[in-house]
């Protein structure tokens, strides 16, 4: 369902990002989204800058074995750096089940939240994903992530002090059912935790079992 990633950023990295952020001009956010009431943030506007943090940030999460393991990505959208200043926030909303890039337009499996600067420099802010009645908080260590369906119903609360920086990116995934890549993902971290641990020939099933779903389900990388 949801996967947090607390080390996805070195402390070089974080550093990097946070130079970056300093630096560049950002705008309202609602220039990607101009009908977007519920949205209140700012993006880094800032050509150079942009593909300077999105890269790091798509190389960060390209690297990560567990993001790869769970998100099983053949698509990553730059990832945008975006700060809410106190009174800022996200209403509820759901992300757009496809994201226009310069490449073509991707499809949104995944929605990913990376936090950039340390919760104890603000308050609120906590991306809230709903859930039926219940809703869970999530307010990342800096160099964390959330990684979570894009068509859950989620918002971030109104930051009441300080600032929060994140960068906010989509993920369209070898697997579009969040149903099959989660089946798809526990198979395979059993097989890669308790194989080895396995009788040979009941791991050879383990194995055809594997590939019969990939084949099933998932798309060619
Ligand atoms: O700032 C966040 O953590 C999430 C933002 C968001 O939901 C979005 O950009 O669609
Ligand atoms: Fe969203």
């Amino acid at each position: 369902m949801f996967k947090e990633i607390p080390d996805l950023l070195s402390a070089e990295q974080l550093r990097q990002l946070r130079a970056i952020a300093a630096a560049a001009p950002f705008v309202d956010g609602r220039i990607t989204n101009p009908h977007n009431t519920a949205k209140q943030n700012l993006q880094l506007h800032d050509q150079s800058s942009y593909q300077q943090s999105s890269q790091l940030l798509i190389q960060a999460l390209g690297a990560h074995e567990d993001f790869r393991n769970f998100a099983m990505p053949v698509a990553i959208a730059p990832p945008m750096l975006t700060r809410y200043e106190a009174g800022m926030r996200y209403g509820a909303h759901t992300d757009a089940a496809f994201i226009p890039l310069p490449s073509g337009p991707i499809r949104s499996d995944l929605s990913c939240t990376i936090f950039v600067n340390d919760p104890g420099e603000y308050r609120g802010g906590e991306l809230v994903i709903h859930l039926g009645t219940r809703s869970i908080p999530f307010k990342g260590a800096a160099g964390s992530a959330i990684v979570y369906p894009s068509d859950t119903l989620h918002e971030v609360a109104p930051v009441t002090q300080g600032q929060r920086l994140v960068a906010i990116t989509f993920v369209q995934s070898r697997v579009a059912d969040p149903f099959r890549r989660e089946m798809l993902y526990e198979v395979n971290e059993i097989a890669a935790l308790e194989g080895l641990g396995m009788r040979a020939e009941n791991f050879t099933r383990m194995q055809l079992f594997q590939q019969r779903l990939m084949r099933y389900w998932a798309d060619k990388p």
